[in-house]
């Protein structure tokens, strides 16, 4: 089994707004493997973006990450840091680091240069008034200097006030920026280095945002709805190039998206999230062939089959809820919406159990097979229990 990059445990991140606690993520459990593909999906609301926010350490308030850890794979950084015994065990875990109980500026250094980033909107994530070669040039300053350990002072602001157009940029980092528009395949990236974000079409831009995120080189990439407003081929180009990459860099992706197709083509494994939860996780092809979740099933029979165009489309009744702390269910979080509900579900909010031995398929749902439940009916009826082996692997 190809080993893991990230170990995410608990992680939770609320909202503190004066509407009341927003529980945008809520003790999320997952792993991320060297060089794998994992699609999160689940509808809007459901907590995607806050989960890949919060892995960048980019909540800012009223958020904040409440709990949980963040186990990044560094075993060189494991090794300098070994040495603090009384905070070791939070910090270091054998070759793994937990980036929430680093200090500040390490923390800062490692999602900044180890972690990289594409964001929904292109164009909101550029800014209008500089080239952008200026701005990819920065993102491979910003990170040269991460990587030495230098901070961004009061000076360099001042500097970059009196100067927008200052010496941060040396002409090698703008060289850089150059290979990189070539490296995500825009034309004549020696001209269009000069060009302004307005001069890009939607696809370029998003090329674009994907050539500032490889400035820092990152080992994980998180891509949030990287081809959501592309036209198809457009997407599919975009699609390409992250493959490509993955398979060029070895660095896991970590893609936020509403288009099955795209998980289908790209994904190693899916992670289902609803209400800030993880619902199911698993490798693609067994989460879209034998969803173990009710609502994984409703979810993938409520969004288009790029397969199939003609395929019908029936959205799960009901909506959402909404992730005020006040007004969340305590059990289930879908119970209210879900056929396969019963009595217990409004009551318990079940964890994510393993749902075979040894695949990696995990789900949170009360009336699934997990192994946990097949061995406690096992206990309480031998005969019974094989049968329910049986359906488990099929579970039609
Ligand atoms: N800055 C914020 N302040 C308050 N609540 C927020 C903030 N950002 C996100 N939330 C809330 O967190 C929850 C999860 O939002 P998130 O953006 O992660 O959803 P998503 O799954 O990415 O949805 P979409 O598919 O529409 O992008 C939502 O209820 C949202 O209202
Ligand atoms: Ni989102």
């Amino acid at each position: 089994m190809t080993p893991k990059i990230l170990k995410v445990r608990d992680l939770t991140t609320r909202f503190f707004t004066d509407a009341g606690q927003v529980n945008a993520v809520s003790g999320l459990n997952f792993d991320l493997g060297q060089g794998e593909v994992l699609a999160v999906v689940g509808e809007s609301g459901s907590g995607k973006s806050v989960t890949g926010l919060s892995l960048m350490d980019l909540i800012e308030a009223p958020g904040e990450i409440t709990d949980g850890e963040i186990w990044f794979r560094s075993p060189q950084l494991a090794d300098e840091l070994g040495g603090q015994k009384e905070k070791e065990k939070e910090v270091v875990d054998g070759e793994y680091v937990n980036v929430r109980a680093v200090s500040p500026a390490i923390r800062q250094s490692l999602c900044g240069t180890e972690f990289g980033m594409i964001f929904q909107d292109p164009g909101a994530a550029f800014n209008p008034s500089l080239t952008v070669g200026e701005q990819i040039a920065e993102a491979v300053e910003c990170n040269k200097r991460l990587d030495r350990g230098d901070t961004y002072g009061l000076l360099d602001l001042i500097r970059d006030i009196l100067s927008p157009k200052s010496s941060f940029v040396s002409s090698e980092s703008y060289e850089r920026a150059i290979e990189l528009l070539d490296r995500v395949d825009i034309p004549d990236p020696i001209d269009r280095v000069d060009e302004y974000p307005h001069q890009f079409s939607g696809g370029m831009l998003q090329r674009a945002m994907v050539a500032q995120a490889l400035a820092s080189d990152p080992t994980v990439l998180i891509a949030d709805e990287p081809t959501t407003g592309l036209d198809v081929t457009i997407q599919a180009g975009i699609v390409d190039l992250l493959r490509e990459l993955r398979v060029e860099t070895g660095m896991s992706i970590l893609i936020i998206t509403h288009n099955l197709g795209v998980v289908s083509e790209i994904a190693d494994r899916t992670a289902v999230m609803y209400a800030g939860e993880l619902f199911e996780v698993g490798p693609t092809p067994q989460v879209f062939e034998r969803p173990a979740n009710p609502y994984t099933d409703g979810l993938l029979g409520s969004l288009p089959d790029f397969d199939d165009p003609n395929a019908r489309i029936e959205p799960i009744p009901g909506n959402v809820p909404n992730l005020l702390a006040h007004e969340m269910p305590s059990g289930c979080s879908f119970a209210d919406r879900c056929p396969k509900a019963t009595e217990e579900c409004a009551e318990i909010n079940p964890p994510l159990e393993d749902l075979t031995e040894g695949d990696d398929h995990r789900v949170a749902c009360l009336h699934a097979e997990t192994t946990r439940r097949v061995a406690e009916l096992s206990v309480e009826s031998p005969i019974r229990a094989d049968s329910r082996v049986d359906s488990g692997v099929t579970n039609e």
